[in-house]
């Protein structure tokens, strides 16, 4: 069952301060939607207003045709996963696991009990104790385990070393394919995740700046690379987002899908034609005054 969420001009301030301006989307797929934007973006004020740790000042949402605020049943099937403070849980995981096993009526304990093997957890050992990677590693494992219609990752990789970051994208990806639902991934680290993603939703200053189909956004992208008179030329009617001067070098990245002419005319004029990353694309999309 995929319940779709539906947010419509959403705006939340703090005090007078807009954190979130006008901020709609639609999630109706059983996807991995990766959630990308600058400290300080809106990413975890968005996120805990889908699952209802707070309500908006004004626009609406919906999750499953239901506004999620104060409802029990919509909250039932949101999982969202931070950077929790553990610093007064004395439950070992084993307790853990069972309470939330309890109260999440799809949470799969087998499978919770491999992820905390895969991580290499301690059983008995108060949570309290567990280094920041362990209790990401356990909120992973709850998250992913809960197996919720909406599971939201907020930032869900603090303190997790490389290759235990590994071993949570690959359970992640494995998990998704036996279970879809809907997943939320809010990160920075674009270049390292951006392989998880099939939609990539990009906050910026509390708007959003772009949503869009990952393989498309990569496929539609390029790099042109060339002798500056040439490369300005070539790109002249192209939509353009970012330009690097080296010399008389220049590197200008185009959004917009280059035909066979293009390619062939970039060919005779000893132009470059490469890929663009999303982390390139985030980080052109995010720059600006600061
Ligand atoms: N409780 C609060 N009171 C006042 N301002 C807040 C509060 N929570 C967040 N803000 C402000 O709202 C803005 C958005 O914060 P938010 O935590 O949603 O960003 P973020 O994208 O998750 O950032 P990061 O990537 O650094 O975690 C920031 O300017 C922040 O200072």
């Amino acid at each position: 069952m995929t319940l779709n969420v539906l947010v419509n001009n959403l705006n939340l301030t703090y005090g007078s301060y807009p954190a979130l301006k006008d901020v709609s989307f639609m999630l109706n797929e059983p996807k991995i939607y990766g959630l990308l934007g600058r400290n300080g973006a809106g990413k975890t004020s968005l996120l805990s207003i889908l699952a209802s740790f707070q309500e908006q000042t004004s626009g609406a949402i919906t999750i499953g045709g239901e506004v999620p605020f104060e409802n029990a049943k919509i909250m039932q099937d949101v999982s969202f996963i931070f950077n929790k403070d553990y610093k007064d849980e004395s439950d070992n995981v084993k307790e853990t696991l069972k309470y939330v096993a309890r109260y999440r009526s799809q949470f799969d304990l087998k499978y919770a009990e491999y992820l905390v093997g895969k991580f290499k957890l301690p059983l008995k050992k108060p949570i309290k104790e567990f280094s920041k990677g362990m209790q990401s590693a356990l909120n992973v494992t709850i998250g992913l385990a809960s197996r919720s219609p909406i599971t939201i990752f907020d930032e869900a990789y603090l303190g997790m070393d490389a290759p235990t970051r590994d071993i949570f994208y690959r359970e992640l990806l494995e998990d998704q394919s036996n279970h879809p639902r809907i997943i939320i991934l809010s990160t920075h680290l674009v270049s390292e995740m951006d392989y998880l993603f099939d939609e990539v939703i990009i906050l910026h200053k509390g708007s959003i700046v772009l949503q869009e189909d990952f393989e498309s956004l990569i496929t539609n992208g390029s790099s042109i690379t060339g002798a500056t008179e040439v490369v300005d030329e070539f790109v002249l009617s192209m939509k353009q987002l970012n330009t690097q001067q080296l010399g008389n070098t220049k590197s200008v990245m185009v959004y917009g899908e280059l035909n066979d002419r293009d390619l062939k005319v970039a060919q005779q004029k000893g132009l470059e034609v490469g890929p663009i990353s999303l982390q390139d694309l985030f980080i052109h999309l995010t720059e600006g005054d600061d």
